[in-house]
């Protein structure tokens, strides 16, 4: 069984290790420093301290990933375009699976409506959930959200990439799942931006928890299914994301907080995809203080106290 992956970045390397330690033949095509990693057979820059196993073998060429039986996409959201233009011709032929969370500034579009808006006629699927790629590379357990609309081939996808420590749950909701990975971003950055000012941990919850409802209200205003926010791929992930400086999103929202500079050049998916999600919130008439507030902190439009004093000072009403 062979497994090609697109992106070699933290979690698409996290990805290959365990496949490859699995028994799949893992493909991982490197945009850059292809030959290097093969060399160090470890990703240095990415993903430190997992070396490769034998399964694994990274190329610079990537129609040798898009060749392979299994395709996954795991590059950033705002990359996603970009990279399914330019290997086409080499995805045309596969059902992939795209491992990014956010939604695409310009289109407002998720994961999948980019790979049928690039390659008409292709069927995508989603790999979302709960899971750092440290702890995927480490073996640690996990559980994931499959989701593809295509039942059957959900299904095949599930039995393709399900491993003895990363346990696959699958779903039709394709919508449900892709916006729960990439709302929950937003809110980890709006969590930790409130850890950093020392506003603590009820707040931190009443954040979480308030966020988790504006997630809802966005997902089913576009028609994702309720149960799937409840699940893995929405409150799994917020759960993780919001509460762990092992995420990059909460990260770059506690130096917010702290009011520090953020010189990291780590992927920070919530930034661009607060912004996109706003817009679309303003169209569709779905309230979304949390993010509002976040992105008026992106944009150095409100300070941190200023955001909280709005969110506190909206109108009293029924939970
Ligand atoms: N790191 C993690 O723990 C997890 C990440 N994800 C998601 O996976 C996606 C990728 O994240 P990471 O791997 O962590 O990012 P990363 O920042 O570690 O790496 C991104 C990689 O994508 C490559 N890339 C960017 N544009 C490209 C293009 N057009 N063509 C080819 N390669 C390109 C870069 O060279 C880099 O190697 C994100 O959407 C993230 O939310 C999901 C679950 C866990
Ligand atoms: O999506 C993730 C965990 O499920 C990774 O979170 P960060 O992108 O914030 O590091």
């Amino acid at each position: 069984m062979s497994v090609g992956i697109l992106g070699a970045g933290a979690f698409g390397t996290a990805l290959g290790i365990v496949l490859a330690r699995s028994g799949r033949e893992v493909v991982l095509w490197a945009r850059e420093g292809a030959e290097a990693m093969q060399g160090a057979r470890e990703n240095i820059r990415r993903l430190p301290g997992y070396g490769f196993p034998d399964g694994l073998r990274v190329t610079d060429q990537a129609r040798d990933a898009t060749a392979a039986e299994t395709v996954l996409l795991a590059v950033p959201m705002q990359s996603l375009r970009e990279l399914l233009e330019a290997e086409a011709a080499g995805l045309r032929a596969t059902s992939p699976v795209a491992c990014c969370k956010g939604v695409e500034l310009g289109t407002t579009l998720g994961p999948a409506g980019v790979v049928t808006d690039v390659l008409p006629g292709v069927t995508p699927a989603i790999l979302t959930g709960p899971s750092f790629a440290r702890d995927i590379a480490a073996g640690l357990p996990t559980a994931l959200t499959l989701a593809c609309g295509d039942p059957a081939l959900g299904r095949s996808l599930q039995a393709r990439l399900a491993t003895p420590t990363v346990r696959l749950y699958r779903s039709e909701d394709v919508t449900g799942a892709e916006l729960g990975g990439a709302l929950k971003n937003v809110i980890a950055i709006a969590c930790g931006a409130a850890m950093g000012a020392g506003l603590g941990e009820s707040a931190r919850a009443a954040l979480m928890t308030r966020g988790f409802a504006e997630m809802n209200r966005m997902a089913l205003a576009l028609g994702a299914e309720v149960t799937t926010l409840a699940g893995l791929s929405g409150f799994g992930d917020l759960a993780l994301t919001c509460t762990s400086e092992g995420s990059r999103n909460y990260r770059f929202g506690l130096a917010l907080g702290r009011g520090e500079t953020w010189s990291s050049g780590d992927t920070v998916e919530g930034a661009p995809t607060a912004r996109a999600v706003a817009d679309r919130g303003r169209a569709l008439g779905v309230e979304m203080p949390i993010t509002s507030a976040v992105v008026a902190l992106l944009d150095g439009r409100m300070k941190l106290g200023d955001a909280m004093d709005m969110l506190l000072a909206r109108p009293l009403r029924e939970e």
